[in-house]
């Protein structure tokens, strides 16, 4: 008989924490079927209307441009869709190995009312204020937790997991960017994008983390990009000690004391400085999964960068393209006529493409550790030694967040991208003015 989640199981699932659309609850309940559990329910954006159609199906032009990607498109529903999204796209390209596509679960309305009732005081207000658990849902994604081991061998043993948020790990070089956004060439998309977040107040100082350092596959690279992680964690870095976060922003809860974090590490790691071990242990883990390297692979289908891409999006929707309609007949006649002359199949490719990498750009990583024993038995899981302690640990690391981004969000993606790159433009521009008129007056006082 199917499971049915009903109201009355809502007491059993604990907020967890969120992103921008989905709500994540975890198992706390004595059912065997859902030990190690967490349910992801979806959120619709509030004052936002979401009609039927929009619910069950994809758009038309998300049927087009999936058509030949397994079966999202004659999926009965959107959670379906999404989830034959991961496994027919996603898994695909990153391998089985780290991805867990999940299986989706029927809930009752009363379900989704009573779990969004409970939640709401654990949500931050930011994310209250924009979107409410979608009660007209009707199923939800049951996934393994993955800040945890499932129980078996080794019960027991402490479990801390590390989840780290990459983003983009290369720097575009496509011809298609304008010659005034050449920048884009030499300053990572996360670092311009921090100066807008600042400007934004939704961050409250720059990230000193770098993507490129994280994907270099140099150790002490990675290394740095781990120490900058914890340096200034915002929404990329989370740590969890057997379930419960203890270092990082998640949901209404925030802990930043890097003292307090060395304490849990403590019991884990036999050693002074912990916290250098355990960015050593992170290091390790990324090396020897090699886990980041498919990820990066994946993010640079985005070839022509989103100020390419944006061409053929028009002429998918048939539409004169309002990049070439502003820059004038001379843009139109050079570098992009070559891009709306193309079959639209390549059209459709070039779309996909940097849809899927953009899922790439912004899904999660968690790694898991749980000390071994020498007389554990035998683990089928990876082991990693740690060199100035000489202990094992088991090592496991699943992607989380593989959703399909819409396609009706690429003029959004483009002008966020041109929002991202003037206010950057803007700041080097008013650093570079201050550091000439230093100069100038360090000059002029001089003498
Ligand atoms: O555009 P970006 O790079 O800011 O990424 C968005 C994320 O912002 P970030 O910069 O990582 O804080 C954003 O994360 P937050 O809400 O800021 O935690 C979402 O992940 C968003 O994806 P979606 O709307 O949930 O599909 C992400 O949007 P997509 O670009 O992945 O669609
Ligand atoms: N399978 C899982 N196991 C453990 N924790 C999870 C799992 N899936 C999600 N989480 C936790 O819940 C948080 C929110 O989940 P998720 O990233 O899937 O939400 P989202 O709304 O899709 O995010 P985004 O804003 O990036 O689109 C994650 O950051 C992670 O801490
Ligand atoms: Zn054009």
């Amino acid at each position: 008989m199917e499971i049915i989640l009903e109201e009355k199981d809502a007491g059993d699932w604990s907020y967890r924490g969120e992103g921008a659309v989905n709500l994540v609850l975890a198992y706390t309940g004595s059912s065997p079927t859902f030990s190690g559990k967490i349910i992801r329910v979806q959120k619709v954006v509030k004052n936002g209307s979401m009609e039927e159609t929009e619910r069950s199906v994809l758009s038309k032009h998300e049927s087009i441009l999936w058509k030949d990607a397994g079966s999202i498109v004659t999926s009965p529903n959107k959670e379906i869709a999404e989830q034959m999204y991961v496994q027919s796209v996603m898994i695909p390209l990153l391998g089985s190995e780290f991805v867990d596509p999940g299986v989706r679960i029927l809930v009752s309305r009363g379900f989704l009312e009573s779990v969004e009732r409970d939640s709401l005081s654990k949500r931050p207000g930011s994310r209250v204020k924009a979107a409410n658990v979608d009660c007209c849902a009707d199923s939800v994604m049951l996934m393994s937790d993955h800040s945890v081991f499932p129980q078996g061998a080794s019960k027991g043993a402490p479990c801390i997991t590390v989840e780290i948020k990459p983003k983009c790990g290369f720097l575009p070089s496509s011809s298609f960017m304008a010659d005034e956004n050449a920048i884009k060439k030499n300053a990572t998309r996360f670092k311009m994008h921090q100066v807008l977040k600042l400007q934004q107040l939704k961050v409250q100082q720059l990230s000193k983390y770098d993507p490129l350092d994280l994907f270099s596959a140099s150790r002490d690279r990675i290394h740095e990009a781990i120490n900058a992680l914890f340096a200034t964690p915002q929404n990329n870095l989370r740590v969890f000690l057997n379930g419960s976060l203890i270092y990082g922003d998640l949901g209404g809860t925030k802990f930043d004391e890097i003292e307090a974090f060395e304490d849990h590490l403590k019991s884990f790691i036999h050693e002074e400085n912990g916290l250098r071990s355990f960015v050593h242990l992170i290091g390790e883990a990324i090396l020897k999964l090699g886990v980041l390297d498919r990820l990066l692979e994946i993010q640079k289908l985005d070839k022509i960068d989103v100020e390419g891409v944006i061409h053929a999006y028009y002429d998918i929707v048939s539409q004169p393209c309002k990049l070439c309609k502003k820059f004038g007949e001379n843009q139109q006649s050079g570098k992009y006529s070559s891009l709306h002359s193309i079959p639209v199949d390549e059209s459709l490719k070039i779309v996909r493409d940097y849809l899927i990498a953009a899922t790439a750009k912004d899904c999660s990583l968690m790694i898991s550790f749980r000390p071994r024993e020498d007389d554990d038995p035998e683990s089928h899981y990876r082991t990693i030694c740690l060199g100035s302690t000489k202990q094992r640990f088991d090592v496991k690391a699943y992607f989380i967040d593989l959703d399909m981004k819409p396609f009706n969000k690429m003029e959004f993606y483009y002008e966020l991208d041109q929002k991202i790159v003037n206010s950057y433009k803007q700041k080097v521009g008013v650093e570079h003015e201050a550091a000439n008129k230093g100069t100038i007056e360090g000059y002029e006082t001089g003498y």
